[in-house]
């Protein structure tokens, strides 16, 4: 059988274009801000993908490595566990690698993709997004990055603030895979995923009783507003397509 360059060449470029695309067929869901077992469990029943764990001493929401342990060890695999930091120090990091078994880390404060990428993880960058940005410049400045996670600005709030952002600022072509924070509840995130279709929901003080306590029916809200969206978007597709 005779090997067709041209096909193979256009075949690679689509399956780049198709695992970097914005455009999924399935959102997943990460639930962040959790600070119990009792959480961690709700989230990944409910149908999580991912769950947060604040390593920002300033947030109500922070766990100790301790904590962070323990919930790291109630999560059954292929969920990821991932660990949120604003420029933190390089010691304080490398202790939380050193006893927390994160699968991903998140950056919410001005560390430079180079500095993201010397841990050996993957990461995904936080991204506030404004109007006057161009959020293609600054998505280039992380090649390392598997994904950005856009969330809503606010002055000296680095992230968690509740509040969502014009999604409209969000360009149609991103070369990374979409996290898409900031203000999301069960009650917006079927507009979110229909209007931005992101890689990735992810959500905090939207399912909250109080900072750092999760409503376990909010949670169940929100990861079902997810499926019924996902579930109308792809009998969607298989209509369009016959
Ligand atoms: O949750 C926090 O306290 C927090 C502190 C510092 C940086 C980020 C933080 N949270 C993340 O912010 C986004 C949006 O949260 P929300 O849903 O609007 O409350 C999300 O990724 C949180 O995990």
């Amino acid at each position: 059988m005779s090997l067709d360059t041209t096909s193979l060449n256009k075949q690679t470029s689509l399956t780049r274009q198709t695992s970097l695309a914005k455009k999924v067929s399935k959102t997943r869901i990460k639930v962040c801000g959790i600070t119990s077992v009792e959480d961690a469990v709700a989230a990944v029943d409910a149908g999580a993908d991912a769950i947060g764990l604040v390593f920002y001493e300033k947030s109500p929401r922070f766990v100790s490595i301790e904590q962070a342990r323990e919930i790291a060890a109630s999560v059954p695999p292929f969920i990821s566990v991932v660990g949120l930091f604003v420029d933190a120090e390089d010691e304080f990091i490398q202790a939380v690698l050193e006893q927390v078994p994160l699968t991903l880390l998140q950056f919410h404060g001005n560390e430079p993709d180079s500095w993201c990428q010397r841990w050996n993880r993957q990461y995904i960058k936080a991204l506030r997004v404004r109007p006057e940005m161009s959020v293609k410049q600054v998505v280039a400045k992380y090649p390392g990055a598997s994904g950005v996670l856009l969330d809503a600005y606010r002055k000296g709030v680095p992230g968690g603030t509740g509040e969502s952002f014009d999604w409209t600022l969000i360009p149609d072509s991103l070369e990374k895979p979409v996290v898409l924070a900031g203000g999301l509840s069960a009650t917006n995130v079927a507009e979110a995923i229909k209007k931005v279709s992101p890689f990735a929901v992810d959500v905090s003080s939207g399912v909250e009783l109080k900072p750092g306590v999760k409503n376990h029916d909010a949670v169940r809200a929100f990861a079902r507003a997810v499926v019924r969206e996902n579930d109308q978007a792809s009998g969607q597709c298989e209509a369009g397509e016959r």
